[in-house]
């Protein structure tokens, strides 16, 4: 096995998150943490090869202790590393001027409806060099990982041409390839309909249905196919149709559902087969109960809700019916421009009534299946990938205690220690 082995020691809490793997954690289960106190984990070859109290690893390693590299995690928290299932990482340029026309009172749709919104995102995107929205991004990448991020989601959709969305996927997937985080793509050529279409949305839809899904298919550079499913935006019956093209292409189903209006995308969600649902602030109950039913995963963004001043999901009211609950940032420009995950946590307790213990398990393991990773991250288990934190408090409550801080201290990335606070 290359390199030497890390041993990782003693924490105050370690939180395994064991026996996740298969599903996302619903209801209750979303509490079961699996703690370790003063628990250990040795690490070889970037996998996690043994978990336990530290007297079972030295117990079992004892005879090679003095080869591994030795973190002393006494008196701290150790998790798995955290990942976000929802961003719109790549991109061009940034909005400042929007965010004071909305503390003005303009509203988040009257901006997009005049030419800003997405479209001056997709303006500056088409006209940035690829090496410039790359060198944009992998900053955003940068400050991700330093908040303790070591997987993240990240959507096109400011392209809005098959030529300016490839430009984004090909960043992601080079992101992918060179950074420490690593990056899962999601085509979203559906994000909004381009101003040269306007009046003409179904002339759009067939372009994405027909030239941009299956050039982005042949190319592999994307496993997700997302949609803004929004009165204003794409009906459910456009939505339907993208998603289902998306299907036929190996594209596995996302969407931005019931977040400004209720509009039937929790119920569209369930009835396709989503992998998740997004937004979700003004889903109906039907739609939550089909989604619990299908098992779809409800992406939570509450620092949207905080930044476009508006009510939050109800987070407490999906957890308790069964559906599997996972955070995000949603990083984007417009609506939610921030990296800090471990905030977002915070929001989850204080405005989304859930406990510090679901908010952990929203922001790793369920995380990870709202991107079909949930086998090889997101849990401290024998045989996932080696990517963990060590937080500066004592545990997982204090994460949530000492909020709006950032309490990542270091973090290690398919067994490798890529970031240490300075
Ligand atoms: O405004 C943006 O750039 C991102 C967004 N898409 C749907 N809601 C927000
Ligand atoms: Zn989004």
């Amino acid at each position: 096995m290359s390199g030497k082995p890390l041993y990782i020691r003693n924490a105050s809490q370690l939180v395994t998150l064991k026996g996740s793997s298969d599903a996302p954690l619903t209801g209750k289960a979303m509490e079961e943490l699996h703690l370790i106190e003063g628990g250990s984990v040795w690490v070889e070859g970037g996998v996690i090869q043994s978990v336990g109290t530290d007297k079972k690893i030295r117990e079992r390693y004892g005879s090679r202790l003095a080869e591994a590299e030795e973190i002393d995690a006494t008196g701290r928290l150790v998790t798995p590393g955290l990942v976000d299932p929802h961003t719109h990482l790549v991109f061009a340029g940034s909005r400042e001027n929007e965010f004071e026309m909305r503390l003005k009172g303009a509203s988040y749709m009257e901006i997009m409806n005049t030419g800003g919104g997405i479209h001056a995102t997709t303006s500056a995107t088409r006209e940035a060099e690829a090496e410039r929205i790359y060198k944009e991004s992998r900053r955003r990448l940068d400050q991700f990982l330093r908040h303790g991020v070591t997987t993240v989601e990240a959507k096109s959709g400011y392209g809005l041409s098959l030529e300016h969305e490839l430009k984004q996927l090909e960043v992601a997937v080079e992101l992918n390839r060179k950074h420490p985080v690593d990056v899962v793509s999601t085509f979203m050529g559906a994000h909004a309909v381009p101003v040269a279409y306007r009046g003409r949305p179904d002339e759009f839809v067939d372009e994405v249905v027909r030239e941009m899904i299956p050039e982005v298919a042949r190319r592999g550079v994307a496993e997700f196919n997302d949609v803004f499913c929004e009165r204003g935006v794409f009906t459910p019956k456009q939505s339907r149709r993208i998603l289902e093209a998306g299907k036929e292409y190996g594209l596995a189903p996302k969407i931005h559902a019931d977040e400004i209006e209720p509009y039937g995308g929790a119920e569209l969600a369930a009835e396709i087969g989503a992998v998740s649902a997004d937004h979700l602030l003004k889903a109906s109950s039907e739609g939550i109960r089909a989604m619990a039913e299908k098992g779809v995963v409800a992406v939570l963004l509450p620092g949207t809700a905080f930044f476009l001043m508006a009510e939050m999901a109800d987070g407490r009211k999906m957890v308790d019916a069964g559906v599997p609950v996972a955070l995000s940032t949603d990083c984007n420009p417009g609506s939610s421009p921030t990296v800090s995950l471990p905030l977002i946590m915070n929001l989850g307790c204080l405005k989304m009534g859930m406990t510090p213990a679901e908010v952990l398990t929203a922001a790793t393991i369920n995380a990870a299946h709202a991107i079909r990773r949930g086998h090889e991250i997101g849990s401290i288990e024998e045989g996932k990938k080696a990517d963990l934190v060590i937080f500066d408090v004592a545990n997982y409550m204090g994460l949530q205690y000492f909020y709006g801080s950032n309490h990542t201290e270091v973090v290690v990335k398919n067994g490798k220690v890529v970031h240490r606070r300075g």
